[in-house]
């Protein structure tokens, strides 16, 4: 039996970001592996005309739990959705709801941020510096908590080449950011923005780095633990692989490339990709929120959950990877034959972009306008191009992170602990992982059915055979013009022309004779 499951069981666990990625994963496995926990409090706004119902509605019948419902088929009753609005400072949550989660709550995993790259400064510090600080203090008013986890990002310190597990104070105290946001207006915000970030590349990892010095100064007496995952992909193992929901990291670049958008980006082939999969992240979490409540560590441990230590990928394998997949088990609808490289260089990089993204763009929108249609090509080659843009910097960079922490905490658990909680990527196959990365960005972002690769081939040799008639038409006008303007062009057409005249003739004369 695994201590660490045992330990969930009887417990009520509080868990914001629940509707995300990596906190629906973590719900998942926590019902599976501890369905006698008493219950999940999980912090939820209604989104998208959605209420706080019917968003957990959707999630608890989603692919993702079917095997929850096997092992605990009262999940409904285990699961208690409270609406909260982390932008408000209070949360907006009822005076009922918060003193049943002040009263009850054992275990705290605050998975909740904004993870963008482009947020205005003052919207990224309420929800990862302010909506933690508030956490910390409905925490210290929780009388049965037993530990905090806090899930910050690898990257907080990405402004470093090596990254030890410690806090690395920012140069400005959050207290004093948190206070400027409330009397700043937007415009000073945006203009003081660089330099406060400083080295770092946008507010996200910028906050985090805040969230960070939030939960040390403001722990108290706290049993906290901070974990920093790197880039979280797909499932790599469980409930199933290649399961992931939404486009951040590399999901959507996949698509983008897979569909044929994207055709280059600039990156350093041999940087570490160091991604890493949402499950292990959430055995990790979980591994230390046991640990965390069980040793009582005297000081907030930090565990980097990182890959390129133990088992280093890096983004030319990825990108090959991608590709051999996508010749296997193409994207439905493509809009070219998926073609993509790294540039290494700012010069190749505009090159590229200009002949194979940007100008496709107007001449597709060009052929939309003739038929009567909106054009759209070249708005959504834009926003792709500006993702990327924001994307480059995480794969022209290489980053070490001690893991002293996650080894020590990986010798901690029993063999069955191990098993049931791996965090172990010396056992990740990077090419069947990023395979079933592809796929499962095919089946469960794209909802393509495995039953249409035949005529996603045929709809790629299709554009294959356009691409070959486009370069043909497009060679012969070239030299057509070519001829008309230049004497030494006209000399070399005739010359080729004669040279096959007279192959011709003597391969007609030689058949004959021989018959
Ligand atoms: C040579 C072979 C190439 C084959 C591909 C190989 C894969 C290479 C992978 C490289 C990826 C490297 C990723 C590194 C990321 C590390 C970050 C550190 C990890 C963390 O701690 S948090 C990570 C989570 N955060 C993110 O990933 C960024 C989140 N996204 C954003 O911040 C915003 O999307 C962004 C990038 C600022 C763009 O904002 P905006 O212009 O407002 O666009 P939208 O978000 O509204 O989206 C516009 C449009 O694009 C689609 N979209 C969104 N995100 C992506 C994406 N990452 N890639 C591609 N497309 C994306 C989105 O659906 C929108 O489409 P609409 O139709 O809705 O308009
Ligand atoms: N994805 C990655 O590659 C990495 C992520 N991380 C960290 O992991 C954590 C989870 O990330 P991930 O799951 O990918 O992020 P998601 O964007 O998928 O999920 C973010 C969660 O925060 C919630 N949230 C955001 N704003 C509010 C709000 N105003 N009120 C209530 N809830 C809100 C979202 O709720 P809603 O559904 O209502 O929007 C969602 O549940 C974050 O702390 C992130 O920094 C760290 C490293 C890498």
């Amino acid at each position: 039996m695994s201590m660490i499951a045992a330990f969930y069981g009887g417990k009520s666990i509080l868990i914001t970001g629940a509707t995300g990625f990596m906190g629906k994963v973590l719900m998942e496995k926590l019902f599976r592996t501890s369905p006698d926990l008493k219950v999940i409090y999980i912090l939820v706004r209604t989104k998208a005309g959605q209420t706080t119902q019917q968003r957990v509605f959707q999630i608890l019948n989603s692919k993702l739990f079917e095997k929850v419902k096997e092992v605990c088929p009262n999940v409904h009753e285990k699961i208690r959705a409270i609406y909260a609005d982390l932008n408000q400072n209070d949360f907006a949550i009822s005076k009922e709801d918060m003193q049943e989660l002040l009263s009850c709550t054992n275990i705290i995993f605050h998975c909740a941020a904004t993870v963008r790259f482009d947020d205005p400064l003052r919207h990224a510090v309420q929800l990862n510096v302010t909506a933690t600080q508030q956490l910390l203090l409905m925490a210290s008013q929780m009388p049965k908590l037993e530990a905090f986890i806090h899930i910050s990002t690898a990257f907080s310190n990405c402004n470093l080449k090596h990254i030890d597990e410690v806090i690395y104070p920012c140069p400005v105290e959050p207290k004093k950011i948190i206070d400027s946001m409330e009397w700043l207006d937007d415009a000073i915000i945006d203009e003081i923005t660089p330099k406060l970030i400083g080295d770092r590349p946008n507010t996200y990892t910028y906050t985090k780095a805040l969230g960070e010095m939030v939960v040390q100064q403001e722990s108290g007496n706290l049993n906290i633990a901070i974990i920093r995952p790197s880039i979280v992909g797909a499932t790599w193992q469980e409930p199933f692989p290649g399961w992931v929901d939404n486009l951040n990291g590399p999901s959507g670049l996949i698509i983008a490339a897979g569909k044929g958008f994207l055709r280059s980006i600039r990156a350093t082939p041999m940087a570490v990709a160091d991604l890493i999969p949402v499950d292990t992240v959430v055995n990790l979490t979980l591994a230390v929120g046991w640990y965390t409540a069980v040793h009582r560590p005297k000081s907030t441990l930090i565990y980097h959950c990182t890959s390129g230590n133990f088992n280093p990928c890096n983004w030319g394998k990825m990108g090959f990877q991608v590709l051999a997949t996508f010749e296997k088990v193409p994207f439905e609808r493509a809009f070219r034959r998926p073609n993509a490289d790294f540039t290494t260089n700012t010069i190749t990089s505009q090159y590229w972009n200009a002949v194979s993204h940007r100008a496709p763009a107007i001449i597709y929108d060009f052929y939309l306008r003739l038929t009567g249609r909106k054009p759209r090509m070249t708005k959504l080659m834009n926003r792709l191009l500006r993702t990327v843009s924001m994307l480059e910097y995480f794969v022209n960079r290489s980053w070490e992170w001690s893991t002293y922490n996650t080894e020590m905490l990986m010798s901690e658990l029993s063999p069955e602990d191990q098993r049931v909680f791996n965090f172990d990527v010396r056992q990740l196959n990077w090419l069947e992982y990023i395979e079933n990365y592809v796929l499962g960005v095919k089946k469960y972002l794209l909802k393509e059915d495995m039953a249409g690769i035949p005529e996603a081939k045929q709809h790629l040799r299709r554009l294959r055979n356009i691409h070959y008639l486009f370069n043909t038409a497009l060679f012969l006008i070239a030299w057509r013009l070519l001829i008309a303007r230049s004497q030494m062009a006209r000399n070399v057409w005739f010359f080729i022309v004669s040279f096959c005249y007279k192959f011709l003739s003597y391969f007609r004369a030689s058949s004959t004779l021989k018959v």
